[in-house]
């Protein structure tokens, strides 16, 4: 998608126009406005936000328009680039450069009873929980903004089984690791093949049911026609997430219309129901990943959700591969259109770095096990 920055652009008589989209939020609350009825998508909530001057990069009209509508400051905090998507209403199309916000301790105490706007329309303060279940009428184009707001800052990948092959039984010994190696109430992406999915994950999450999982839904799911992943995920792991994982090399061989056999089963998968994941490493694979996005938007399936960019530090177990290192790392991820999860290298503690150059969470095995 283009990365437009003035108010309107015309293409082929359709007028687009760009909206910068500001998420603000104070931990798990966060800001709605509610739209006149007599506005476009009126009588319905929407984050605050409004139309990209011709003068103004998203930033600087995200300020103006917190500022014009809220009376909030937010010069000084930190933009955290979400993602950015085009939505056709039918009557008006919009590119929406969407950022997250998050506010002080006494930004939020200084706002947080405030119940109408500057410019007169109601204010709310959402809880996360409600937000994401979709208790909050908001405009079509905002689904995507709250499927990328389902992705956690900090994410523990599973070691794959084939780590624990030399035990007798490296299934146990794989639950046996990560019951006692994940730290409580975090989110972990389980790796796994479907078959293994099955049994292996569903054991580790009845042991530690305080866990989140991000659980890849891969082709064997559908070729075996195995529901069980499904019944797992629906009665087990409220609040988890089941993605399809596109790896780069199956990316890029959609993006450039290569693929052997193997390939195309798994390029089935670019147009699954449910939402994506990516791997990129590259400026090419993070055009691709843009390109898959706008598509998935464009044919209404549910998004790409986030994409892992990596390796950002040199990592343990492949030194030999030239890291990205932060400069080049933050360049690419500002170009993507969808969440850029920081690898290779990072520990939790690394989010603060990771956020200030524009990803929203970090993810790694071995650091990320206690
Ligand atoms: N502010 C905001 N706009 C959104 C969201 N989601 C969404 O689709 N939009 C759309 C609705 C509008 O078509 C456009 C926002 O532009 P706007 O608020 O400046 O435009 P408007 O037409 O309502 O205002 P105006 O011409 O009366 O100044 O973006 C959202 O979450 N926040």
């Amino acid at each position: 998608m283009p990365n437009e920055m003035s108010g309107q652009s015309k293409t082929k008589n359709i007028t687009t126009v760009n909206v910068a989209v500001a998420v603000i939020h104070y931990e798990d609350k966060y800001l709605l406005g509610f739209r006149d009825a007599a506005q476009h998508q009126g009588n319905r909530y929407e984050f605050v936000g409004g139309k990209i001057e011709a003068d103004e990069s998203a930033e600087q009209a995200l300020i103006r328009e917190v500022a014009e509508e809220t009376g909030i400051d937010i010069h000084q905090n930190m933009m955290v680039k979400l993602g950015r998507l085009h939505h056709d209403y039918g009557d008006k199309q919009v590119s929406l450069q969407v950022y997250q916000v998050e506010l002080t301790a006494q930004q939020y105490e200084q706002h947080k009873d405030c119940e109408y706007g500057l410019e007169g329309q109601a204010m709310t303060w959402a809880d996360k929980s409600k937000l994401l279940a979709g208790e909050y009428h908001l405009p079509a184009a905002n689904k995507t903004i709250l499927e990328w707001l389902k992705l956690p800052t900090k994410i523990a990948i599973t070691y794959p089984l084939a780590h624990f092959s030399a035990q007798p039984n490296s299934a146990a010994a794989w639950v046996h690791y990560h019951r006692e190696q994940l730290a409580p109430e975090s989110w972990v992406y389980i790796r796994l093949k479907a078959s293994e999915l099955e049994y292996i994950a569903q054991q580790l999450m009845d042991v530690r049911p305080d866990i989140l999982a991000i659980l890849p839904y891969d082709n064997d799911c559908q070729r075996s026609k195995t529901t069980s992943t499904d019944a797992m995920v629906e009665a087990k792991t409220t609040g988890s997430i089941v993605a399809r994982h596109l790896t780069h090399s199956v990316l890029m061989a959609w993006f450039n219309g290569t693929q052997d056999i193997t390939e195309s089963e798994q390029l089935a998968d670019i147009s699954s129901e449910r939402p994506l994941i990516v791997s990129c490493h590259d400026i090419d694979s993070i055009l691709a990943a843009n390109k898959l996005a706008s598509m998935r938007i464009q044919q209404q399936l549910s998004p790409v959700i986030g994409a892992f960019l990596s390796p950002v530090l040199t990592t343990q177990t492949h030194p030999d591969t030239v890291p990205l290192g932060w400069e080049a790392w933050s360049a690419l991820a500002q170009l993507a259109d969808m969440p850029v999860i920081g690898l290779g290298g990072l520990a939790p503690v690394m989010i603060d770095q990771t956020l200030a150059h524009g990803g929203v969470s970090v993810a790694g095995i071995r650091q990320f096990h206690e």
